[in-house]
């Protein structure tokens, strides 16, 4: 593959009737590559909750489509009933993960296209909502780029960065979110070395982070979760790139588990740790990290899910969360579309409370 059809990707579409999801399946990758149709409500809920789409971008463009697929297959002609059934479906989707806003979000926009076309007949309403979910696709693909853009300020050539779990293409749009600077840089000309944190327990940082920056010829030299301390040690780590779930008004995150370790052992060692997401990631309605809720996975995934089967006693009790929330104060800056804010986050990031766009 090379960097333009990594950059390309397509991870998340409506199918050509507009019947369908259609993704790549991100739980195979990278040893096999596969697109999968989905329109049945258990197997569109069952996508996201498994990680076959994943990345917060992916799932609220993914989650957009979905609430139109199931609410093109309503035998309902009222708005009344409609509507209900819309909820329905909505409340179910939200339900699959919790810690990522751009899903709630994203069904929350969607929310607002099918009420501003109440008491419209169903045919409308459909189309409305496919062309909201195009419109929330298309600008997430820009926000990448005006992230990536942005972070451009951050690096100079030769740099060493940092990354944990995954925030290119395949867990967002076009170029990315945390990796969208290092795609950019590349196809400029610049040279960076990425080293990836594998990223236990599903390895999304070995799996699909080597993967698209290996494809798009990017340096990159992959290390387990527990050797991050060492290449900062060693002078190899110029700056820590993540993505990051929903970020709070004073600026607290949420990202993968792992990632407020790795900003704890980037302050000890003075290295900037850098978080990337588009505004809609921010949530107000979360006063600081306390109010996320994190997701806790199934056991299983510590378990099974690893070259040695089983990796531990099947009585063995295991705490499995699937993000943690670094501190603001371990954050040097959070890079959105509009520009980079820094401390105080309560501050820099209240410009946001305004969207010019209807929420998503
Ligand atoms: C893809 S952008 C940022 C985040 O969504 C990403 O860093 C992350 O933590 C994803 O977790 P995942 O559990 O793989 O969905």
């Amino acid at each position: 593959m090379s960097l333009e059809n990594v950059t390309h990707i397509d991870n998340v579409r409506l199918s050509d009737g507009g019947d369908a999801v259609v993704i790549i399946d991100q739980s195979l990758l990278p040893n096999e590559t596969k697109y999968l149709t989905l329109s049945g409500r258990e197997e569109l809920f069952e996508a996201i909750h498994t990680l076959r789409v994943r990345g917060a971008p992916a799932i609220g463009v993914f989650a957009a489509y979905a609430a139109c697929v199931l609410a093109g297959q309503t035998r309902e002609t009222s708005y009344e009933a409609f509507y209900r059934r819309f909820s329905a479906d909505k409340a179910y989707l939200d339900s699959s993960r919790p810690t990522a806003v751009n899903l709630r979000k994203a069904l929350d926009y969607m929310d607002d296209i099918v009420r501003a076309n109440a008491g419209r007949p169903v045919p409308k309403i459909l189309e409305a909502m496919k062309s909201g979910a195009l419109k929330l696709h298309q600008e997430n693909m820009e926000m990448s780029q005006a992230i990536s853009e942005n972070g451009m300020e951050l690096i100079k050539d030769g740099d060493g960065i940092l990354t944990h779990c995954n925030a290119g293409p395949l867990g967002t749009f076009h170029y990315g979110t945390g990796l969208g600077t290092l795609f950019l840089a590349r196809e400029r000309g610049m040279t960076l070395h990425a080293y990836c944190d594998e990223t236990r327990p599903l390895l999304q940082g070995a799996r699909l982070t080597t993967y698209e920056l290996q494809s798009a010829g990017i340096d990159c030299t992959l290390i387990c979760d527990n050797m991050a301390s060492i290449v900062m040690k060693e002078g190899k780590i110029n700056a820590v790139f993540v993505g990051c779930d929903r970020v709070a008004a004073n600026g607290d995150t949420a990202n993968k588990i792992g990632t407020s370790g790795v900003a704890i052992l980037a302050r000890h060692y003075g290295i900037p740790f850098y978080v990337f997401c588009p505004s809609s990631t921010i949530d107000f309605s979360c006063e600081t990290g306390d109010d996320i809720k994190i997701e806790l996975r199934d056991p299983s995934e510590i378990k099974e899910k690893f070259f040695i089967k089983p990796m531990a006693l099947p009585e063995v009790k295991c705490y499995n969360p699937a993000f943690d929330v670094t501190d603001h104060a371990l954050i040097t800056a959070i890079v959105t579309e509009k520009g980079i804010c820094r401390e105080s986050y309560t501050e820099s990031l209240a410009m946001f409370k305004q969207p010019a766009h209807p929420p998503r």
